[in-house]
């Protein structure tokens, strides 16, 4: 094999508990992390040298970006030869959206074959959790039950929902935000159960009235946009709406095609990204 296609999805957390700091300085979480249709798109060719190409000059393209930090993770610990990707950019950046996150998965499981390296389930976990919080759910992606920093995963039914996702012009540090949840000192609203209890029955309705997330109110308190993007979207038609991640992208999930896509057209030209997603359930997807 010379050459490999594939498609890695972006996430959206449903719902976000932060249950409490670990003596690692990483946050001890409760969520519903769920794929979704938008994706990057990345194609691995054997090659001598390590080399990343994509034409978005925001991505960072050496030691920095977590596809060539994976690249020579495995190469290193399997003595392989180099490769060379290129990125084809389309999940926003520093969105909450996990984009890194599941570009870095895509070359683990991209990698495991073009190398021939028969890596099982559990080293490829070993390896993403080195990676990120979020790379290990990436990984196979779906919809999944998240604890530990987000690594311990339970599968769950996917719900079939229609979303639009805006993200305004603002890149978010997730660990900024993580460490003024701390400053914050705010009780968490525990909204995981409930929303668990409303994706096992599949309902839209009981979903889009469940969603929530804890970091919300530390990012939204920095940038006052993602409220508003909030009530714009409750305006047009959503049933319920929510922050993903640390934020700032908000999503919004609705009933009626024709709100949604009004929604769309109104909305578009105000923020940095607007755009349709449906829910999905896988993270990655290799193809011809
Ligand atoms: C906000 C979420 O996207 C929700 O799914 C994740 O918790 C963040 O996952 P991620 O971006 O993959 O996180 P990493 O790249 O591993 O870590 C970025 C920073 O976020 C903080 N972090 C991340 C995950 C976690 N459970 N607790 C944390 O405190 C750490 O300070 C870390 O320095
Ligand atoms: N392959 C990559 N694609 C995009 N950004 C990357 C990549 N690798 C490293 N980065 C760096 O990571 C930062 C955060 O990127 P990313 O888009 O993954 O954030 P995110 O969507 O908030 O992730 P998460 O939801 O997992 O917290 C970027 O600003 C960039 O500097």
């Amino acid at each position: 094999m010379e050459k490999l296609n594939v498609k890695a999805y972006a996430k959206i957390n449903l719902s976000l508990d932060i249950l409490g700091k670990r003596k690692d300085g990483y946050h001890e979480i409760y969520t519903i992390m769920q794929s979704i249709d938008l994706c990057d798109i990345l194609e691995f060719e054997r090659n001598e040298e390590i080399k990343l190409i994509c034409d978005d000059e925001k991505v960072p393209k050496g030691e920095d970006n977590l596809i060539i930090k994976a690249v020579k993770i495995l190469k290193e610990r399997y003595e392989k030869e180099g490769v060379l990707i290129r990125l084809n950019k389309k999940i926003p950046l520093a969105a909450g959206l996990a984009g890194g996150s599941a570009d870095a998965a895509a070359t683990i499981v991209a990698l495991n074959k073009l190398w021939d390296l028969s890596l099982s389930e559990e080293e490829q976990k070993e390896i993403a959790l080195k990676l990120g919080a979020d790379v290990s759910f990436c990984l196979e992606g779906g919809t999944k039950i998240a604890r530990g920093v987000g690594e311990i995963l339970e599968d769950l039914k996917t719900p079939q929902l229609d979303l639009l996702i805006i993200k305004p012009d603002i890149e978010v540090s997730t660990k900024e935000i993580y460490q003024e949840w701390d400053k914050l000192n705010i009780k968490s609203q525990n909204c995981t159960a409930a929303a668990i209890q409303a994706v096992n029955k599949g309902n839209l309705y009981e979903i889009a009235k469940s969603i929530g997330n804890d970091l919300e109110i530390v990012t939204s308190s920095k940038f006052k946009v993602v409220q508003k993007i909030k009530s714009e979207l409750l305006k047009k038609g959503a049933l319920g709406c929510a922050m993903t991640g640390s934020g700032p992208t908000v999503y919004g999930i609705f009933d009626d095609p024709k709100k949604l896509e009004k929604a769309y057209v109104d909305l578009k030209e105000n923020y940095g990204f607007v755009a349709f997603a449906k829910t999905i359930g896988k993270g990655l997807e290799f193809y011809d």
